[in-house]
């Protein structure tokens, strides 16, 4: 079937008119940076212009306090996780720090952390920083081989549900499993799932989740993270960003912490109103779809991008499985050269060294004649 009929068949091609993009434009990097709803212009305007030009410092009683557990409740049924355990702050970095703090402290006698060997580096930096503090011993493991490698002195494991290059799916239930059996923590690191396949925290008990907004949930570049614990950790939490706004009474400034209840002492500083606006906004649109179904397309993306190469361009070295253990991405080896050619001709995709060429596929706006384009755009970087 032609990529056009594709689009023409594509239940959630309407869509698209969701978000401010230029038709001329194939936008393949939702993985990196997601496109903007328009909503998200309209709920800023609002926001500057009747809640803080309007109630001024009033405003934050009016729901601006609250807005991090808020949003974190509906970014919840994306990720499996029930009420009271999400809440949206910091970036995903500062996040996992604060998840793996709490985790190694929650492990007494254990002296080691896993870290997913092929994860985004920031991870890993924060795995070694946090070390570097608590004496902990780092090693970097293939997911795949996590639970073998846990042990009795495994603290905790930091796992990607979608590797940042390959684009591959690693298994939450079998894995969280493994590193249960030896008594060690799990915490995933969603950036690259959420918003794209159905993710069952609570179903698989994971321990503790970080991830981003500004990807495929379109949240804005930079947008607040968000940062999960399991109900039965929240007691027990305890990070070392211990800011006032995790404090359970934040506004009687006294001069001990005591950490909030819930989930809220996951938070640390003054919650970004603005950006926490446009993820809200950004989240309306799944009140329009299914994870289920913006799964079904990113997958049926994907098998049309591998049918496209096969055809177009079978030399191609593609690092994305084919089987549907994968995210919404295909990788395939090529040179910053030829990514910077593919933008000439209005492909924009990612380059990740040494050789990686990354192509998302953002099921609420990518289209088949977008995929379309990219091979043949990469024929043509591809034999000049
Ligand atoms: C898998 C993964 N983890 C962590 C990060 C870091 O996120 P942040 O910049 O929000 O700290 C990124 C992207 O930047 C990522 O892709
Ligand atoms: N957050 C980013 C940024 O501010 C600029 C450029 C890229 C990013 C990214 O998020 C990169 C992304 N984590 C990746 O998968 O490579």
């Amino acid at each position: 079937m032609s990529a056009a009929d594709l689009d023409a068949r594509d239940p959630l091609a309407g869509i698209r008119a969701e978000f401010d993009l230029d038709p001329a434009v194939s936008y393949l990097d939702g993985n990196s940076l997601g496109a903007p709803p328009r909503r998200v212009a309209d709920r800023l305007d609002d926001v500057i212009r009747k809640q803080w030009a309007g109630r001024l410092i009033q405003a934050w009683d009016d729901g601006w306090w609250d807005a991090p557990e808020r949003i974190g409740d509906r970014i919840g049924p994306l990720i499996g996780a029930a009420a009271g355990q999400t809440v949206v702050c910091d970036s995903t970095s500062v996040n996992l720090f604060k998840a793996l703090a709490a985790a190694v402290r929650l492990q007494p006698g254990r002296d080691e952390i896993l870290v997913d060997a092929r994860t985004f580096p920031s991870d890993g930096y924060i795995a070694d920083g946090l070390a570097g503090f608590t004496g902990h011993t780092v090693r970097r493991v293939d997911p795949v081989d996590m639970p073998a490698a846990a042990s009795e002195r495994t603290a905790a494991a930091v796992v990607n549900h979608v590797d940042y290059v390959t684009g591959r799916l690693h298994d939450m239930p079998a894995i969280t499993d493994g590193l249960h059996a030896v008594g060690a923590l799990a915490v995933w690191d969603l950036c690259h799932s959420v918003g794209v396949l159905p993710i069952q925290l609570d179903g698989c008990g994971v321990d503790f989740a970080v991830g981003c907004t500004y990807k495929f949930l379109n949240g804005g570049p930079g947008a607040p993270a968000f940062i999960y614990v399991a109900r039965k950790w929240l007691d027990r939490f305890e990070h070392p960003l211990t800011g006032w706004a995790g404090h359970r009474d934040p506004f009687a400034m006294s001069s001990d912490y005591t950490g909030s209840a819930g989930i809220g002492r996951a938070r640390a500083g003054t919650p970004d109103i603005l950006a926490m606006s446009a993820v809200d906004a950004a989240l309306d649109i799944w009140d329009l779809v299914s994870i289920e179904d913006v799964r079904a397309k990113g997958l049926a993306l994907g098998d049309f991008f591998f049918e496209c190469l096969d055809e177009l361009l079978p030399s191609a070295s593609v690092l994305t499985p084919r089987d549907p253990a994968r995210g919404h991405q295909v990788s395939v080896a090529g040179t910053a050269a030829q990514l910077k050619a593919l933008a000439g001709r209005g492909i924009i995709g990612d380059f990740r060294p040494p050789n990686v060429l990354r192509f998302g596929l953002a099921p609420l706006y990518t289209r088949y004649v977008d995929v379309e384009r990219a091979v043949h755009g990469l024929v043509s970087v591809q034999t000049g």
